[in-house]
């Protein structure tokens, strides 16, 4: 699928933002998508939470030491950032900026702090919500993933609900039962929006003045 469905000269890329409490399966969820939908881009963000076993700097996060990452902050370099259970999360703005303006859609995978300040300079993005099946679910889920250590499962899980309860800011939620229809969903949401957009494409407008003749 091409950024515009083919309607037309292309414009900027769609602002997908998908969240979830941790151990939703936004990860997952994402790299499935990159198998079935490879034109979407990731960002890639910054942290100062230590790498987990197998993770990559600059693939699965940019690691930061915290005062690097306030040096980022204060350079404006940060399109968001949250503090999320005792560590910084940040989503570097030129990136997004650059990949939006090149026409192509970029997805990013934050905590809802961050996609609340994502809307308010980016009214415009598609805003997902990804929920567990149940709150046990959620649980097994963080706990079968074996990255964390039972502090952090109860920070995470503390704060779950209260990231829930912000769900009304989103224009989506999908649950994520299985990862494959979770995926699919996320896709049919995206060609859903190409079509809304195509009607602001100017080659559309112009099937508007035909009608109106
Ligand atoms: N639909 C699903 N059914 C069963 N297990 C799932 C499903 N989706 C994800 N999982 C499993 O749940 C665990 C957590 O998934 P994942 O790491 O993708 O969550 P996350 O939302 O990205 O978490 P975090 O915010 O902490 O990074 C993983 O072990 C993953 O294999
Ligand atoms: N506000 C932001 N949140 C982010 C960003 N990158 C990831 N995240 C979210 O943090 C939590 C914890 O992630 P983990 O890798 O330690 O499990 C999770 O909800 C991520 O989605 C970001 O750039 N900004």
């Amino acid at each position: 699928m091409t950024s515009n469905l083919g309607y037309g000269p292309a414009e900027k890329g769609i602002l997908i933002v998908l969240s979830g409490p941790s151990g939703v399966g936004k990860g997952t969820v994402c790299k499935e998508l990159r198998r079935c939908a490879p034109d979407i881009v990731y960002s890639v963000s910054a942290t100062t939470r230590p790498p987990r076993a197998g993770e990559v700097d600059g693939v699965n996060y940019f690691f930061k030491t915290r005062e690097q990452f306030q040096q980022l902050i204060d350079q404006d370099q940060m399109l968001e950032w949250a503090e999320y259970v005792g560590n910084y999360y940040g989503t570097p703005r030129k990136f997004v900026e650059d990949t939006l303006n090149s026409g192509k859609d970029i997805i990013l995978e934050i905590e809802v702090q961050g996609a609340l300040k994502v809307k308010q300079k980016f009214p415009e993005g598609v805003f997902i919500f990804l929920l567990p099946p149940s709150l046990n679910e959620l649980e097994s889920r963080i706990v079968g993933r074996g990255t964390e250590s039972e502090d952090s499962i109860r920070s995470r899980l503390s704060v779950a609900l209260d990231e829930i309860a912000l769900i009304e800011h989103y224009d989506y939620a999908i649950i994520n039962d299985q990862v494959e229809l979770a995926c699919s969903r996320i896709r049919s949401i995206l060609t859903a929006e190409h079509c809304r957009k195509a009607r602001m494409v100017s080659k559309i407008k112009h099937w508007m003045a035909e009608v109106k003749k």
